[in-house]
């Protein structure tokens, strides 16, 4: 049955694909453990990157714990499983933040992936590619190993793993790498909450070490980029903000300034190279594609 139905969505994507120029990165932002700044920094990211002109979509696959509604500080009525559903028109559930920044409501169950309805799945695709033009998606997974965040992780082009500089988080963060070098070899950090870069490329070191020698392979761990422990950070989440648009000359908003201009490279060094696929579709495509 999956197979069959990951078969149409092939037939359908690649002959969208051929009428298009434009290919979707998707970067996936994960935890290990949860609370360490993985929406505040997927939030902060995005808006970034569509300051610099980019078409950016931010999907969140972590809605269960609602975290990037509060940092936009919208309200989320409908998500992607009314559209699986037949419920709500993906054009009804895009929520519209700046000029060149959407969000995508996402699920967090597993029950996304029940729907394996051809016809429903066939108009759902169809309507996805409203999103078709977008540069960079943000997948802000949820926390931890579960089999849905694995499939995000698989499906995406880039992944960052986000921890704090505390040992349990480290711990976390370290089992997550394990995790998802079982699927990939290509893995990014971000060490948020730090006093600075000196902490940060420590702290990193010594998780790159021990991923050396336990997990091997060819595990390429890469340090991204840090960002310090700012009360700027806090403050702005209190006032359901993003601290880079309330506090455009923090550190914080430097440390991220300094990643997306590395993303950016890194997309425009990748742009000669990577897939097909665009938007909401592709990604849907790609998570089809693990069965
Ligand atoms: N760099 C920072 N400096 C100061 N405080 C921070 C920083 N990063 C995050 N925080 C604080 O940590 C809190 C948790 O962050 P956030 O909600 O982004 O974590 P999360 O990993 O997405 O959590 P969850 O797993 O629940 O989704 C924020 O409310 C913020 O106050």
């Amino acid at each position: 049955m999956m197979g069959h139905q990951a078969e149409k969505l092939e037939e359908l994507v690649s002959s969208n694909a051929a009428k298009k120029s434009k290919k979707t990165r998707f970067i996936a932002v994960t935890s290990g453990k949860g609370g360490v700044g993985k929406s505040t920094i997927s939030s902060n990211l995005a808006y970034t990157l569509a300051q610099k002109g980019l078409n950016v979509g931010i999907f969140d696959a972590d809605i269960g714990l609602a975290n990037l509604d509060v940092m936009f500080n919208v309200k989320i009525k409908k998500n992607i499983l009314h559209v699986l559903k037949g419920e709500a028109s993906v054009s009804d559930i895009l929520i519209p933040i700046t000029r060149n920044l959407i969000l995508i409501p996402g699920e967090s169950g597993d029950e996304i992936l029940k729907y394996s309805d051809s016809a429903l799945f066939k108009r759902f695709m169809e309507e996805a590619q409203v999103l078709d033009k977008l540069d960079v998606m943000i997948i802000d997974t949820g926390a931890g190993i579960g089999e849905h965040i694995q499939m995000f992780l698989n499906a995406a082009d880039d992944v960052i793993v986000v921890t704090v500089p505390d040992p349990a988080a480290i711990t976390d963060a370290y089992a997550t790498i394990k995790t998802i070098a079982t699927l990939r070899d290509d893995v990014n950090m971000i060490m948020n909450q730090v006093k600075s870069e000196k902490e940060a490329v420590g702290v990193f070191e010594k998780i790159k070490k021990v991923a050396s020698v336990n997990i091997g392979g060819n595990l390429n761990l890469q340090l991204l980029g840090k960002i310090n422990s700012d009360i700027k950070v806090s403050s702005a989440v209190k006032q359901r903000g993003l601290f880079s648009v309330l506090y455009p000359s923090s550190q914080a908003t430097k440390d991220i300034e300094l990643i997306v201009q590395k993303i950016i490279s890194k997309l425009e060094r990748n742009m000669l190279v990577k897939s097909t696929e665009s938007g909401l579709s592709g990604l849907f495509k790609r998570l089809m594609d693990h069965f």
